[in-house]
């Protein structure tokens, strides 16, 4: 008696336990870490510094249930590709473990609560920009551009470029100059990030007749796009420093670095189109290039940053004085 009790109670806690994991697979979860890295360092920038630790939670907490919410309601729709292609048909619900109508209320409930999170705790606007994501991702890129031209993850890339928005809107309640820069920068950015990636997985969406540009166009001409999209991300991820003047000496250290690395992959896969070990090394870079880039954003915007510069800048003034004095 005693050892069939034990048994349904493990048995219903590993249900348990596999349904909020199918859920939590459905958010394409791998993907937000970096979306809330992008709003937490236009956080930073706009508060100069000094974010206000509460108001980053609420504001990254409403983002990761607006990127899932987004996210599941495209595996919603993206379900016959899904379920015939390799790369995703173990997805929740190819696979069958979630079904769609108990996903959709899912999605739903993930919009309301990053709605309700971000209009109390943050404001209006935040909230709305989060909810013009969704909007956009799935009816711009999802419906309109996926299936039908290779420029979907162009004009569709500018979904994923919301996220700072969010986070500057929802420190200084609107949108400067900077913030548009940000948008810019990750809109910029995600052409050779999902291109290096298309290379690789090409013949994944040429069995579901998704246009990607690989599959359209072929290697050269996306490699070519991925080094005219490159060489414009570099100096754009300047442009904070100057003319802006948001981002100082140490940031454009890490963006100056970060970028030549970004280029000299983009050059060496312009050289070797067919090379999958160059695209996926670009692929890989372009995540770690975003988290390092806006890791240098963070750093530079510290007032213990701006300290440390300024005792070295008076440093080297004394030192410069006393070698002229010298000579
Ligand atoms: C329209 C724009 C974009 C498209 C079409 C796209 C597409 C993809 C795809 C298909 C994957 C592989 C995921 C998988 O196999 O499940 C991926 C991976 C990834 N994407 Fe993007 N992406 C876009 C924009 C972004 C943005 C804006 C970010 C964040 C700023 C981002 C961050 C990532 C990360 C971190 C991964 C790696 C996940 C892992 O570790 O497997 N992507 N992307
Ligand atoms: C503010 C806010 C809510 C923004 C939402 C932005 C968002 C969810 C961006 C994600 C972009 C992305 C990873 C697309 C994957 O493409 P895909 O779905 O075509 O990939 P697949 O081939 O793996 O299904």
């Amino acid at each position: 008696m005693h050892d069939t009790v034990r048994l349904s109670a493990s048995s219903l806690q590993q249900t348990i336990l596999e349904t909020l994991h199918n859920y939590y697979q459905l958010t394409k979860p791998r993907i937000i870490p970096l979306l809330l890295i992008t709003t937490a360092a236009s956080m930073w920038i706009a508060s100069k510094g000094e974010v206000d630790a509460l108001l980053l939670l609420v504001t990254l907490t409403g983002g990761t249930l607006a990127a899932a919410s987004a996210q599941t309601l495209n595996c919603i729709y993206d379900l016959d590709i899904d379920y015939a292609m390799v790369r995703t048909r173990k997805r929740p619900l190819p696979s069958g473990k979630v079904q769609p109508r108990h996903a959709l209320i899912f999605a739903i409930v993930l919009a309301g609560l990053s709605f309700s999170i971000l209009t109390v705790f943050a404001n209006l606007q935040a909230a709305l920009l989060a909810m013009a994501g969704i909007v956009f991702y799935m009816a711009i890129y999802t419906h309109i551009l996926k299936r039908n031209t290779p420029q979907n993850i162009v004009i569709g890339g500018a979904a994923g470029s919301i996220p700072p928005l969010v986070g500057w809107v929802a420190v200084t309640g609107e949108l400067s100059w900077a913030a548009w820069l940000l948008f810019g920068l990750i809109f910029l950015w995600t052409p050779p990030h999902f291109w290096a990636l298309a290379l690789m997985i090409r013949e994944d969406y040429a069995s579901v007749n998704v246009p990607m540009l690989p599959v359209v166009a072929g290697e050269e001409e996306t490699t070519r796009q991925i080094w005219i999209y490159s060489l414009l991300v570099v100096p754009v991820s300047l442009l904070l420093v100057y003319p802006l003047g948001v981002c100082g000496a140490v940031y454009a250290c890490f963006a100056l670095g970060l970028g030549a690395i970004f280029l000299q992959k983009a050059w060496e896969l312009l050289q070797a189109p067919t090379d999958l070990g160059l695209a996926k090394s670009m692929f890989k870079y372009s995540i770690l290039y975003m988290m390092a880039l806006c890791t240098g954003m963070v750093v530079d915007s510290l007032p213990v940053t701006h300290a440390i510069v300024r005792a070295g800048s008076s440093h080297l003034e004394t030192l410069m004085a006393a070698v002229l004095n010298f000579s």
